[in-house]
């Protein structure tokens, strides 16, 4: 079974979580793209009531073009649930995100949801995390020495570029400064240090953040609770 068969075996399965009359945070990624999809059909067969806050303006895109009611981060009072994908989680749960460089607006939208829910496939769970490289978002007034700070840290700083070698640049309009830090043995040591650099607008460590995990495997999904 190939990955994106997987990534939408959890993606369906997490969709069934998506309860008439929820305001719902939509992630951003591959697997959320299977999932926008699976509450536009349950929207569409159910007449559901739900309303949805992007992370993405791909996101975004794809939700009002399947004909689900989108609506701004502020001008909700609160966010029921919030499904979204993940770049590697660990045993306890703790996660990295930032791979397609959205992990500021996905935590804003995580911190703001009673819930969340990740959706992978199996291959992202891991028993530590740090084989995916750690995404930052820099501000560009001083980008250099940010990265001078982590690379004199043995952080491995490495900028995020497209294929004709730009700079890769988030909805912010900032960089991405990928970390290939390796095994991160205290990822909450890892992540009071980052929150600490000025220039650093946010990191990809999503920290006792998830509740429950739906995971695609090649014998069904399972469904993980974080017991938070
Ligand atoms: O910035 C992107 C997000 O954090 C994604 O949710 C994460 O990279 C997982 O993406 P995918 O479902 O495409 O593997």
């Amino acid at each position: 079974m190939d990955q994106n068969a997987l990534k939408k075996m959890a993606a369906d399965r997490a969709a069934e979580f998506v309860e008439d009359g929820m305001t719902l945070g939509l992630g951003t990624g591959s697997t959320v793209h299977y999932l926008v999809e699976a509450i536009a059909r349950r929207v569409q067969a159910e007449h559901l009531h739900i309303q949805g806050v992007s992370t993405s303006s791909r996101t975004e895109d794809q939700a009002r073009g399947l004909g689900i009611t989108m609506v701004g981060i502020d001008d909700v009072d609160h966010i029921d649930l919030t499904i979204d994908g993940a770049d590697e989680i660990d045993q306890h749960f703790q996660g990295i995100k930032g791979g397609g460089a959205a992990h500021t607006l996905e935590k804003m939208v995580a911190l703001t949801s009673a819930q969340n829910i990740w959706i992978v496939d199996q291959s992202k769970l891991v028993d530590t995390l740090g084989a995916f490289p750690l995404p930052t978002e820099v501000i560009p007034f001083g980008h250099t020495q940010v990265e001078r700070r982590l690379a004199a840290e043995g952080l491995n700083p490495e900028w995020r570029r497209d294929d004709q070698g730009q700079l890769v640049t988030t909805h912010n309009g900032n960089y991405v400064l990928d970390l290939h830090v390796g095994k991160i043995a205290h990822p909450h040591l890892l992540a009071q240090f980052l929150d600490a650099q000025t220039g650093i607008l946010e990191h990809g460590l999503f920290l006792d953040i998830v509740n429950k995990v739906v995971v695609g495997t090649p014998d069904g999904t399972q469904v993980l609770n974080a017991g938070r």
